[in-house]
């Protein structure tokens, strides 16, 4: 009977043992999840977040994503503190997909405007506010509009991608700068006429796009006959990054009002070759002169030209030296 009591205490003892060491052993699986998931989530947040240029914190992932490309490649655009945050996926060597992200934040540029500017991985500055953009006819009477990225005449020979009206948009200050242009031209009995004013980013990509293309050469024969395709935008006939998207380049030239016709530049528009080089000496001294009309109306009024395309102006003190825009060429960009 004794013998039987103490085999009975033994088994509680053994099944109190045993409980015990259960409850230590989830207690324990507990504190490791627990740990594990702190150091996970702590880590995933150092890596989010980044002091902007403005010292406010950004959100910036540089979280990498395993598994197949397929899924995600392509741009994908996710909302961070109402300002948004774009990512653009690529694979590195490795085979591991890096979400290299684009940041956005509001940005005091200078002129009393803040706008909303997106950064990306490269540094470049974007921005779609057009809060400081104008339709160029409607501050500057009697220019004439020949947009020729919105006409399939261009060396590309199709409507560019962001022209969506045959209009000119340019930033206030380049306008008020060009009516002062227009009226001293208007004198001498010319008219400006317009190619090109503020190009969006999505038409350079347009360019980019088809410069990659070497069998697409339709235009050639008008535009650039004796330079190779490929050589386009090394040589610098063609730009990257536009000062045209930066809102406050033209490409212009003179309408003789009296002859009614273009005046005489010894070189067209566009035409990528040595003749549209503003000092050219291959062409006549009234060509010469020409272009010098052009250029001293556009200078007197803070405007800069480049060596390379007779036609092409900059304002000097642009008011977005650094920020390359993106919203469509129309009327209804603006508001
Ligand atoms: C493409 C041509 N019209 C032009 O604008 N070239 C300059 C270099 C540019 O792309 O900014
Ligand atoms: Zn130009």
């Amino acid at each position: 009977m004794e013998n039987r009591g103490n085999k009975g205490k033994n088994s509680k003892g053994l099944e109190k043992y045993f409980l015990i060491s259960v409850i230590i052993s989830f207690i324990l699986l507990v504190c490791v999840t627990v740990l594990f998931v702190i150091l996970i989530s702590g880590d995933k947040f150092r890596k989010k977040s980044k002091k902007n240029n403005a010292g406010e914190v950004t959100e910036v992932s540089t979280e990498k994503i395993s598994g197949d490309a397929a899924d995600v490649t392509g741009d994908s655009t996710e909302d961070v503190n109402g300002t948004g945050v774009n990512g653009k996926n690529s694979e590195n060597a490795n085979g591991i997909v890096e979400n290299s992200t684009e940041y956005s934040q509001s940005e005091d540029v200078g002129n009393g405007e803040e706008l909303t500017v997106t950064t990306d991985e490269e540094g470049i500055k974007y921005s779609n506010d057009s809060s400081d953009f104008v339709v160029l006819s409607d501050e500057v009477p009697g220019v004439i509009l020949e947009i020729r990225y919105y006409s399939t005449y261009n060396f590309v020979g199709d409507r560019i991608d962001g022209y969506e009206e045959a209009t000119a948009l340019i930033t206030k200050e380049a306008a008020a700068a060009l009516k002062e242009v227009s009226k001293d031209l208007e004198k001498k009995g010319y008219r400006l006429k317009i190619y090109d004013a503020y190009r969006p980013e999505s038409a350079v990509e347009n360019f980019v796009k088809w410069a990659e293309d070497p069998k697409d050469e339709k235009m050639k024969e008008y535009f650039y006959p004796d330079i190779d395709k490929d050589e386009l935008f090394e040589r610098g006939y063609i730009a990257r990054h536009s000062g045209h998207s930066r809102g406050s380049t033209v490409d212009v030239t003179l309408f003789d009002m009296k002859k009614s016709k273009d005046v005489d530049m010894g070189g067209t528009f566009d035409y990528f070759g040595e003749v549209s080089q503003s000092f050219c000496e291959d062409i006549t001294e009234e060509q010469a002169e020409n272009r010098k009309i052009l250029r001293d109306a556009m200078t007197a009024h803070g405007f800069e030209g480049i060596n390379g395309e007779w036609w092409h102006f900059t304002l000097a003190d642009e008011p977005y030296s650094d920020i390359y825009f993106d919203f469509p060429v129309k009327r209804d960009s603006i508001h």
